[in-house]
């Protein structure tokens, strides 16, 4: 569905994004991950179509998107400040984006009325900031875009709004095959719904997984041995450690197979495994490219 071939792009001499390549098949929800400028948001834009590299490719379905109406018709980006017409309703804007969008429904404009419980009559800049996003997800979905495109999309929303959210979300890629590109740092939400996730750092790809292979990559174990010894983690690939009383924490890079081999041929008197969260991933990952984390562990 989306193809990204070695994509550069510099701002006033600044290289923001530095040979940047990775695929994302149709229906699937890829979380993009980063540090503050780290380049997520010109990525999306460059996905949206709404910039252009300075070189390398950005295909949705084989095709450029720069520029070509026919694909950008099928895919709705949301930046992370929703943008509507001054004085707009909902109701005007629906006209706007049903002109816009071959496959908008106003059957599920409709049915989302329901759900979403807000005034289509009433101007939307009159609505608070989570009340607006809510309008943006409202257009955004009942336009049945192939493509959703989302910065930062559930700052603002309460809690009850974004599980009604995600799951209409979830309900259009298993019903229709929509592909979703999120990024956000809210990472507990990018757990919770994506399938694949990309890393960018400095301009690059860090790394780039199925979050199923991405957790079964890296494992948190504790571990204590009798008199107080160390383990011998010379065959192990220790990406931190910490001392707590006589146990230890780890956290280890590698097969999870080989890992428990090695530690348990040490004799341990304690070694468990403890489940580790995206968010550690990802700070330990960004540790391990040089990004200052210290002691941040939970
Ligand atoms: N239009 C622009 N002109 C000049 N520099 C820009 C422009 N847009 C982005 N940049 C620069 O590109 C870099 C990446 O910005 P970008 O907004 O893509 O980062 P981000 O990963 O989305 O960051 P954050 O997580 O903080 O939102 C930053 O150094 C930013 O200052």
């Amino acid at each position: 569905m989306i193809n990204i071939k070695h994509l550069h792009k510099t701002f006033d001499r600044t290289q923001v994004l530095n040979d940047v390549s990775f695929t994302v098949k149709r229906g699937s929800i890829y979380g993009l991950l980063g540090s503050n400028g780290a380049g997520k948001t010109t990525l999306l834009r460059m996905l949206a179509g709404i910039i252009k590299q300075n070189s390398g490719e950005v295909q949705i379905e084989d095709q450029p998107v720069f520029e070509n109406i026919e694909v950008k018709s099928r895919q709705i980006f949301l930046p992370d400040a929703p943008f509507f017409f001054a004085h707009y309703t909902t109701k005007q804007m629906a006209g706007y984006y049903e002109d816009l969008y071959p496959n908008w429904s106003q059957e599920r404009y409709h049915r989302l009325k329901d759900l979403f419980q807000l005034d289509e009559n009433k101007k939307i800049s009159n609505f608070s900031k989570g009340m607006q996003r809510q309008v943006s997800f409202w257009l955004a979905l009942s336009a049945m875009p192939d493509l959703l495109i989302l910065d930062e999309p559930f700052d603002g929303l309460d809690a009850v709004v974004r599980r009604k959210v995600k799951n209409l979300i979830i309900q259009d890629v298993a019903d229709r095959s929509m592909t979703v590109m999120i990024s956000s740092h809210n990472l507990r939400e990018v757990e919770d719904i994506c399938d694949h996730i990309g890393i960018l750092h400095k301009g690059s790809i860090l790394i780039e997984k199925e979050l199923d292979d991405l957790k079964s990559d890296i494992h948190k174990v504790q571990v204590a041995f009798r008199g107080g010894k160390d383990l011998d983690a010379s065959q192990l690939d220790v990406v931190y450690q910490e001392k707590r009383g006589s146990v230890r924490l780890y956290i280890i890079r590698g097969d999870e197979k080989i890992v428990e081999e090695e530690i348990n041929s040490q004799g341990p008197l304690l070694y468990d495994r403890l489940p580790l969260t995206l968010e550690e991933i990802f700070i330990y990952e960004m540790g391990g490219a040089g990004y200052a984390i210290e002691n941040i562990i939970v």
